[in-house]
């Protein structure tokens, strides 16, 4: 494991590289393979334009709402040792209770957002598997702008301004350009997003408004 600060340009942003091992990498991008996926017309969230999964709980993307949040329990088996290294390395403050599985085929992308901040709580942390991308990060005020390369078996932390004060998105490009010039082929990308989702009562004592 080896971390990249980028600190320098946004304060809580890192890139842990080599998060997992290649035969780890394999394992899951094959387990989860087999396992359920909602998007593309099946499952709880049908209108999706690209395939999830989701452990822990269910959140539905059609009303960004605590009452369509179901608890599912915990994270699955293949999850386990992923999240033993996320608090051996005192990534996230409590144990993550959200997986969300994203695939993106060659050409898919995620639109410039945050993640919900009143129901994730201060740590959001994403492996990508099978392949790399460029990760933009746009401040949500004055439109300062980086990418950051995740390499394959990264995982990527945001937490404080990456996490509130900026939105990340990634493209539909079909191949990305590294720092050092170099051009990256994208490929099919398995993404495993962790975070911790605030207390339900929590977040029914704060209300529903700005999710
Ligand atoms: O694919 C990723 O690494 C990020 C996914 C993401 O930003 C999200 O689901 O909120
Ligand atoms: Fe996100």
């Amino acid at each position: 494991m080896h971390t990249v600060s980028y600190e320098d340009q946004i304060q809580g942003l890192c890139v842990i590289e080599d998060f997992c091992t290649p035969q780890e990498e394999e394992h899951l991008v094959s387990t989860v393979d087999k396992l359920d996926w909602t998007g593309l017309g099946v499952g709880p969230n049908p209108e999706m334009k690209r395939r999830t999964q989701q452990y822990g709980h269910l959140f539905s993307y059609r009303y960004r709402h605590v009452k369509v949040m179901q608890e599912l329990g915990p994270l699955p088996d293949f999850a386990t040792p992923l999240v033993a290294r996320i608090m051996e390395h005192n990534l996230m403050p409590n144990q993550p209770n959200h997986l969300l599985v994203n695939e993106y085929n060659l050409g898919q992308g995620i639109m410039p957002h945050t993640d919900a901040p009143k129901l994730f709580g201060p740590a959001i942390l994403s492996l990508s598997l099978a392949s790399p991308c460029t990760m933009k990060f746009t401040h949500a005020e004055n439109g300062h702008e980086i990418d950051v390369l995740l390499p394959r078996r990264s995982m990527v932390v945001m937490t404080s301004d990456a996490r509130y004060q900026y939105k990340h998105s990634i493209s539909k490009d079909h191949t990305d350009t590294a720092s050092s010039g170099v051009t990256v082929e994208r490929g099919k990308r398995i993404s495993f997003t962790f975070r911790g989702l605030h207390c339900i009562r929590e977040i029914e004592k704060r209300g529903n408004s700005e999710l």
